[in-house]
């Protein structure tokens, strides 16, 4: 097993070092345009092994893509991050073109990779990948509502003061500030619903909080997340790679599921050794669904904005 790593920035490190750590593969490709970073990054975290005891070796490469052949998965983390203040679709305008040459110079060297797009804004950059790929729609996946569940469980965690492993839950529609659709109706502590613990003015500042998850770490930050993020891409991979058909709501393309075609969102899929294998129909509410409606008009209006 291969995995590469585009981008050796704070995300792209941080998703490297979650996979040799869990040795989800031989080798380990990160790669940079900036010059020696990708290196300089690969032999510090190779330099752990020897503490921690793992076996998978990192290899930086410096916009090498020839050192990436082969890989059977991919995870898209070049591109700029936000600033205080600002929105993950502030970003199109650079991003789109780094995800673009990024996609097209990967598939030359391993046109059958499964691809993890996390640069945002994400739903648009997964929707950019797929139509740049040409590649099945199962190999195309966009990492947002993994992320995001997982802030739903943390705050959920932190209001009933209870494990972040015992809570089950989800968030769906795109990600971002005011498009991300948190299932609380569903959520559960060890299958009992939230609801029996947690009252409903609780329940609801848990969802708006988890909808500026990203916004409140980039304001204490000064930049955006990537402890979370890079341990959510991580389990991805980890669920394809080990074909453990983890149910995750990921960013993939929609032909009529949730009532949405040609689009990118946030859904839930199993995650195994062929990509997204199963998107899984939730039964909505008319409100979730009247949510979900809404959240697609906005990543629709924001493709829109794409140039191919
Ligand atoms: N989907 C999500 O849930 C999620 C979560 C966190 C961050 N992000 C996004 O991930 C992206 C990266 O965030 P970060 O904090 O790691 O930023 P960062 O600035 O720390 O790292 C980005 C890296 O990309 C590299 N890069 C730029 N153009 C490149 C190219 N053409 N080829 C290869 N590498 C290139 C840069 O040199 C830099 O090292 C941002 O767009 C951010 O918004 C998404
Ligand atoms: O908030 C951001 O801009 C980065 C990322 O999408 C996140 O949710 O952490």
């Amino acid at each position: 097993m291969k995995i590469t790593v585009v981008g050796a920035g704070a995300v792209g490190a941080t998703t490297a070092d979650n996979i040799i750590r869990r040795e989800l593969a031989e080798e380990l490709v990160l790669l940079d345009i900036k010059e020696g970073v990708s290196e300089g990054k690969s032999l510090d975290m190779y330099q752990t092994a020897a503490l921690l005891g793992f076996n998978t070796k990192p290899v930086g490469s410096t916009n090498d893509y020839e050192k990436t052949k082969g890989s059977d998965v991919v995870v898209i983390t070049s591109g700029i991050p936000r600033k205080p203040g600002m929105t993950r679709e502030e970003l199109i305008g650079i991003n789109a073109g780094i995800v673009k040459s990024v996609t097209e110079n990967i598939l030359k060297y391993s046109p059958k990779a499964i691809i993890i797009v996390v640069s945002n804004p994400m739903d648009t950059m997964t929707y950019l990948a797929f139509k740049e790929a040409d590649i099945p729609k199962k190999r195309i996946i966009g990492m947002g509502g993994a992320l995001d569940s997982a802030r739903f469980k943390t705050y959920l965690a932190m209001a009933m003061d209870v494990s972040p492993s015992d809570i089950h839950g989800m968030v769906i529609g795109g990600h971002g500030d005011t498009t991300m659709i948190p299932l609380t109706r569903l959520a559960t502590y060890n299958g009992i619903p939230v609801s029996r613990f947690l009252s409903a003015e609780k329940l609801e500042q848990i969802a708006a909080d988890t909808m500026i998850g990203g916004a409140t770490l980039t304001k204490l930050i000064g930049t955006s997340a990537w402890y979370a993020p890079g341990a959510a891409a991580a389990m991805m991979v980890e669920s394809i790679v080990r074909n453990q058909k983890r149910i995750v709501p990921c960013g993939v393309y929609l032909n009529g599921e949730y009532g949405q075609k040609d689009i990118c969102m946030g859904v839930p899929v199993v995650l195994g050794r062929n990509g997204w294998e199963k998107i899984i129909n939730l039964r909505l509410s008319d409100a979730e669904k009247a949510a979900y409606e809404k959240s697609a008009e906005a990543v629709r209006a924001m493709n829109g904005a794409l140039t191919f």
